[in-house]
Formats: C-alpha cells, structure tokens, sequence
C-alpha cells in the first residue's frame, strides 16, 4: 500500500450497489495517492487512532470494505487502549505524547482535569467515527458481525508476491525428493514439480505459474507416491453431544491436547482460539497456524514464506464471500499479538496480507467434519475426474498418503480427484462442484472427451431437428401468412 499502485489493476472487492457512481481514472489514481500518504502516517504513527482511522475512510470510498474494517477495527483498539490508560487513575502526572505513540511521565506538570477530559472527549468521538466506519463495512444479515465480499488481488502487491520462482520451484522439488516415502529402496524421488502443467498457453493466457506434479521415474500401480504430514492445521472443538466415550463430545476432534502439537511450546497454548471460534475452529486455527509458522521460521514477510509463497490463490469473479469479525479479525489479531507481534506497528501483517493468505489457503486446504489441513505437497497436485494417483487421510486427520492407481510413465502428470464423491455424476454435476476449487471449469482430459461427446450429440440432434422442421414449417413460396391484424371481422349493427 505504500507504493503507487497500477489503475488497470484495481478490482473492488465491495459488492456493487444500485446507483453505485462509477470511479474514473483520476478518482481511482487521487485514491490510490491518498492511501499511500495515509500508510506512510500509519507507518510514522502506528499508536495514532487517527491514521488508521483516515486510512480506513480512503479504503472504503476505493471499495475494500473488508480492509477498512480491518483499519477502523485497528483505530478502535487504540481509541480503547487510550481511555483505558486514561482511566487508570495514574493520569495525572501521564501525558499523551505527539500522535499518541507514547505515554509520559511527567511528575513535575501535574495536567488539570479539563485537558484530561479535552482528550478523553476527543478519543471518545474519535472512537465513536471509527465504530461507525466498522458498522458501514458490515450487512447485518444474516449475522450483524459479517459483510460479504468478493475475493479480488490487490492491486499494490510485490512483483515477487505474485509469482512463484524458480528458486521455490526447486525447493518444491527437493521437498518431493527429500520425502520419506522416497527412501524405502530406491533414492530417485518419484515426483518433481513442473510449470505449463495444463499445457503451453493457446488462449493468450500466460501458463508458466500454473504448476503440477508429474512423475520423475516410472512408478508401479500401488506403490506409494508420498505421505505428507503437516504442520499447519486446525480441528473443530470437541462438538455438543456429550458422551462419555469422547470425553470432549460428540462430534468434535476427541484428542485431549489438540488443537495444541506435541511439539508446541506450553505457552504455545491455542484452546483458547477453538473455544471462541465455535463451529469454525477448524480454519481460523489453520489461518492462525499459518501465521504462527511464519513467527517460528523468523520469515520477515509473510508472503515471503515458502508454505505460503507456494500456494495459487483463486479469485472467482462471480462468487460472493463473507467476511466475519470475529474469524478476519479479532481472533488472528489477538493470536498475533499473543505470539508476540505488534499489529500496529508491524505492517508485514496488515489486513490486505491476511485476506491473500487466506485466498490462497481456500484453494489449497482440505479438510473433514474433525480438521482442515494445508499440506505442503499434496496441495501441488491438480485434479482430474479420471486420476491416475489415489489419496487416503491417515487417523490423525493430518497426513495425507497418496498412491499410483496404475502404472505411471516416467513425465506423466499425476493428478488426484479433489472431491472421491463426484466421479459418477455427468459432467455439469462434476464441474459445478469443482468450480469452488478451480477458477473456471475442469480442464481434465475425461471432462474435454466428455464435453467433445456432447457437443457432437447436441449438433447430430440440431442437425436432424432441423431437417424435421424444414419439413413441417417450411412456407411455400406462394402461401401468404395470414396474420391476425389481417383479419378483417365484419361488423354489424
Ligand atoms: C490445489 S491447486 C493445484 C496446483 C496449482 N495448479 C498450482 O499452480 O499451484 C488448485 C488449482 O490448480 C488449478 N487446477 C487444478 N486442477 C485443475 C483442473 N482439472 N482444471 C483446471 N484447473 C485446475 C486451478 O487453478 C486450481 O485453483
């Protein structure tokens, strides 16, 4: 957000309105000119209420309503932290300092009860402009803490955010090579990662970043391919029925020290994050893990993180989404905050990295009633309605094992089936489902046969209806067509 940002390259997220004016260029550009000046203040004064409040303004009129909700949420927190320390009863030797960045102590100025209420009055109205910003970006149906959105990139991404490099695509490949499943006999890796996997582009449209896995030596019908177990995931709270077998209920994830890993530090404790995310635990943990790998790994840049640099994002033009206060906002910032990161003044983490983790998150986790996982490898393959690989998720709701279903050629594509449940559905069926996964319909080689049959059939039958008709509806040249305003109906007395 601190860099101008390309006009052509603005798609509003806010769902359009009737009577919506449209934005021209030098709207959009003004806009974009503001919101950099605005970061550059947040930057310089992170604790002031006031940036992020102006910043949430200029977002909302440049239609992101999810991100100036994110800012409004921001400067209400610090509107909070004010008047809390405001009301501490330590106030009278304190002072507010430039911007609001700091407390001072300054015991020899005792400061009166009018400033003290001059600035309790001002973050009080302050507060009260941010809340209203927060209640704008919200529908109130069905639930008052949710707005609805459409998923879209943003516009001032890094060059180096928005593609995956060769240097990743390496990585991706000695990940395959350095996989357990590979070292039972043979040391050749069973799989690299390649680019153009659904072919060189025909339609104009750039294919390099599309990426697939594909066989790096010829594997066995059987043979197991990978056993991908991960680190970041989620599991649902322990559900509502209670029985005794499942100390933790019915439904719900029965193991006693999730969401927490054996590995995690003690004060590394997440129950508190399912406890207050309720039936969407699941995600929120994963999103929240994510964040936590990050901190771990000492990744400066979020984006930056292979586990997330690695991952295609989809952005269906169509689809609406809901954002929720609670599962967007509240609980990852508190989670961040709780691993030790200054949401204020660490804008590595800002709203608009949030929401494109979480796109790209969306169209690479998967996930059962109990857990939603991102596995780091599994989530490289692509989909096919006839696959040639298997997939099975072990008992921990966390490892996927994947399988060679037949003999596979050393450079074939390996390609999974997204959803066992589809593949006995005709071909709308099918691909109406897989469009929440891909950005547009299935391009796997069953679908294209598939499609090819029907258009035949479709032109056979436009081809003998329209000799049908010709027959029974041909008019003779001769023949006039009586219409009815023709008629003349003789009127009499
Ligand atoms: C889980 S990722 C698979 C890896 C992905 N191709 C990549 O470049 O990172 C899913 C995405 O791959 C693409 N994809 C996978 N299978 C596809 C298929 N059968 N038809 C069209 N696109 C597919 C879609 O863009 C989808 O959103």
């Amino acid at each position: 957000m601190d860099t101008p940002f390309d006009v052509t390259a603005w798609r509003p997220t806010r769902v359009p309105k009737p009577g919506d004016l449209e934005l021209s260029d030098n709207d959009i550009t003004s806009l974009g000119l503001q919101l950099q000046d605005q970061t550059n203040a947040i930057h310089a004064h992170a604790y002031d209420p006031n940036t992020w409040l102006q910043r949430a303004k200029t977002l909302k009129e440049l239609r992101y309503p999810e991100l100036a909700l994110g800012d409004a949420h921001k400067a209400s927190a610090l509107c909070r932290k004010h008047l809390n320390r405001l009301d501490d009863g330590t106030k009278i030797f304190w002072r507010l300092g430039h911007r609001m960045g700091f407390w001072m102590l300054d015991p020899d100025e005792p400061r009166d009860e009018e400033q003290n209420d001059m600035l309790e009055q001002y973050l009080v109205r302050l507060q009260s402009r941010a809340h209203q910003v927060e209640v704008n970006c919200m529908y109130f149906f069905p639930e008052h803490e949710e707005g609805r959105f459409r998923r879209r990139a943003y516009p001032w991404i890094h060059e180096s955010h928005r593609q995956r490099s060769d240097n990743l695509l390496d990585l991706l490949s000695q990940e395959f090579a350095d996989n357990i499943a590979n070292h039972e006999d043979d040391e050749r890796p069973h799989c690299v990662v390649r680019r153009h996997a659904f072919g060189q582009s025909d339609n104009g449209k750039d294919t390099r970043d599309v990426l697939g896995v594909f066989a790096a030596k010829g594997i066995d019908a059987g043979e197991e391919i990978l056993v991908d177990k991960t680190r970041t995931w989620g599991c649902n709270g322990p559900g509502r029925n209670v029985d005794m077998r499942n100390l933790f209920g019915g439904k719900g994830c029965g193991d006693p020290i999730h969401p927490n890993d054996e590995s995690d530090d003690a004060n590394l404790d997440l129950r508190w994050i399912r406890d207050d995310a309720g039936k969407q635990a699941a995600t929120t943990l994963l999103n929240c893990r994510l964040l936590l790998c990050c901190i771990q790994d000492s990744v400066e840049h979020p984006l930056d993180h292979p586990l997330i640099a690695r991952l295609t994002p989809t952005y269906r033009e169509d689809k609406m989404n809901v954002y929720s206060l609670l599962h967007d906002f509240t609980l990852p910032n508190q989670a961040l905050q709780r691993f030790g990161i200054d949401i204020f003044a660490n804008h590595n983490f800002d709203t608009w990295v949030l929401f494109t983790i979480q796109a790209r998150v969306l169209n690479n986790s998967c996930g059962d009633p109990i857990a939603e996982c991102l596995n780091p490898l599994f989530c490289l393959f692509n989909h096919s309605c006839e696959p040639n690989v298997l997939w099975t998720t072990a008992e921990d709701h966390r490892t996927i094992r994947v399988r060679a279903a037949r003999n596979l050629q050393q450079g074939e594509q390996l390609f999974v089936e997204y959803d066992g449940f589809m593949s006995d559905q005709p071909l709308a069926t099918r691909r109406k489902r897989m469009m929440q996964w891909l950005d547009g319909p299935c391009q796997c080689s069953r679908c294209a046969r598939e499609e090819k049959e029907i258009q035949r059939q479709r032109k056979e039958k436009r081809d003998s209806v329209s000799e049908v008709e010709t027959r029974e509806w041909d008019i003779p040249n001769h023949a006039k067509v009586v219409l009815p305003e023709d008629l003349l109906v003789p009127l009499k007395n």
